[in-house]
């Protein structure tokens, strides 16, 4: 799957540039056939405002939220995008520039703080902001939720209580009330996970449930609590001013049930240090729990690859920046969940289908080896999705994925994690975003389905359009263009 695509034109600097917001939505032209089952909205979210004035902004995730929709309805396609309006006087940032989701029968735009703001998912219109510090303990929940069959949301959050006692609390929004009260006034913390360090806990960014147990992987990317609690109050910091790497802790995998109990699995998960933003899923099998996840190794923070000056340079100069960063790779992780100490020195893991291992050290630990699913030179299969409604904390094979070029998004990967067999789709001068798989009605097959993907061809006399590409084989079925650039989006939703 390695991309032998180069970009020496840097068509992909336009995906970082301001554009203004539309009066109304405009429509596309369609090339293909859309199939006449997909009725609905894809709406994104990404950074649309790059710059106040003459004031850049110098990250990728610092500009403003710019929330995107396609429509879909009888065969047509429409356009649509809106700024974010913002209440003055808040310390933390509300910039909800990372996804956007439902809880009950309303829809939020997120970013990582405790700032989540509803929006009307027709006119893009900003409803209001919720401060989740008001109904939990939280400082901030990811922008990465999962959703229950039933409708009902967990999230995992930092939290820095009372005396500086740091945890990870998972939350629980129960579905749509009856009654038509706000879920979210019936949010509560379910589990408590320790941090292992005192006033540095983790950057988290996503989190794994299969039926019965929570993941979280504890990196080491860790917030500086002190830089934190300061960098609101000086001019000019920013959130990235608060990260740093421990270079010593490894990776820490928890492992919690979600009965109301709770129970947190004692055994100490160690692994070599990596970044992680993304997993993919995680299943149970015969007393094992598998994780897969989007991995970039070492300690050193991607984040710190991601400022827009970098981004938007030659592409040479592109490849050279992301020689030095941490690279990317697919893994999967197996977590035996019967341990006995007689089996000290010995591999755990008898799943016949992986090469993962885990081995019980002398000192209890259980250190963990995985099995490479996908790798690539500089090459990521990022912004993970599933069928998620089928596979969620299921035994699965399709996975899909943005591909990322020395960080700049070329084509779009299927991964079969059983197989690890590939499929591509990439287009001269493309840029795409995370695909989002939508399976059609009454699916048999868990990869019948389409993924949709909003691309960027800057030259194109219609520059932006939505991909519609058959998921089983990755080809082709539809474009709907318009004309307009589309700045890079990060995460969104289907809304059928
Ligand atoms: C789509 C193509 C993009 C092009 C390049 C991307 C390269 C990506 C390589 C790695 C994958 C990373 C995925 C990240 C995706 C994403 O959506 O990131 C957005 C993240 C944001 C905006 C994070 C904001 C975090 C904040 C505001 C954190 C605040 C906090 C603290 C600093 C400490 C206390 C807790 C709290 C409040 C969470
Ligand atoms: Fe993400």
């Amino acid at each position: 799957m390695a991309s032998r695509v180069e970009h020496p034109a840097a068509g992909y600097r336009k995906i970082f540039e301001t554009v203004e917001e539309l009066n109304e939505p405009i429509p596309a032209k369609i090339t293909g056939v859309i199939p006449s089952w997909l009725g609905g909205s894809l709406l994104r979210m990404g950074p649309g405002l790059f710059e106040v004035g003459d004031e850049p902004f110098h990250h990728l995730f610092d500009g403003q939220a710019l929330m995107h929709k396609f429509d879909l309805k009888n065969g047509q396609v429409t356009y649509y995008r809106k700024f974010f309006t913002y209440f003055r006087g808040i310390e933390v940032t509300d910039n909800c520039v990372v996804n956007v989701y439902p809880i009950g029968e309303d829809f939020y735009a997120v970013t990582e703080t405790n700032y989540i703001t509803k929006v009307d998912p027709d006119s893009l219109e900003t409803l209001k902001k919720v401060d989740l510090c008001k109904y939990l303990s939280v400082n901030g929940v990811t922008a990465h939720p999962h959703t229950d069959t039933d409708g009902t949301v967990y999230n995992i959050g930092n939290c820095f209580g009372k005396n500086m006692s740091l945890a990870y609390n998972i939350v629980k929004i129960p579905p749509a009330q009856k009654d038509k009260s706000d879920p979210i006034e019936k949010s509560e913390v379910v589990v408590q996970l320790p941090s292992s360090e005192r006033l540095k806990p983790s950057y988290m960014h996503s989190f794994g449930m299969t039926d019965n147990y929570f993941v979280f992987v504890e990196q080491p990317v860790k917030i500086n609590l002190l830089k934190f609690l300061s960098a609101w109050s000086i001019r000019g910091a920013t959130y990235m001013d608060c990260f740093e790497s421990n270079d010593s802790m490894g990776t820490w995998f928890h492992l919690t049930t979600r009965d109301p109990a709770g129970y947190l699995s004692s055994h100490k998960f160690r692994t070599s240090a990596f970044n992680l933003f993304h997993h993919i899923n995680a299943y149970e099998d015969e007393g094992f729990i598998v994780v897969d996840l989007c991995t970039w190794k070492g300690h050193d923070f991607v984040y710190n690859y991601l400022y827009l000056a970098n981004l938007k340079e030659e592409w040479e100069e592109v490849k050279k920046a992301a020689m030095r960063a941490p690279q990317p790779e697919v893994r999967r992780y197996v977590l035996p969940l019967d341990i006995h100490r007689e089996e000290q020195g010995k591999n755990l893991v008898s799943l016949p289908y992986t090469t993962a291992t885990a081995v019980l050290h002398s000192d209890g630990t259980i250190w963990l080896e995985p099995e490479v699913l996908f790798s690539g030179p500089r090459q990521a299969f990022e912004f993970p999705q599933i069928n998620y409604s089928l596979c969620r904390g299921k035994k699965y094979s399709f996975a899909y994925g943005l591909g990322l070029n020395h960080f700049i998004p070329d084509r779009i990967v299927k991964l079969n994690v059983q197989t690890k067999e590939t499929w591509v789709w990439q287009e001269e001068e493309c840029y795409p975003s995370e695909p989002l798989f939508v399976p059609t009605p009454g699916a048999t097959e868990e990869d019948d389905g389409v993924l949709l993907s909003i691309v960027v061809k800057p030259g194109a006399e219609r520059p932006g359009f939505l991909l519609v590409l058959d998921a089983m084989k990755l080809t082709e079925l539809a474009r709907a263009e318009v004309n307009t650039i589309i700045p890079v989006t990060f995460h969104g939703m289907y809304k059928p």
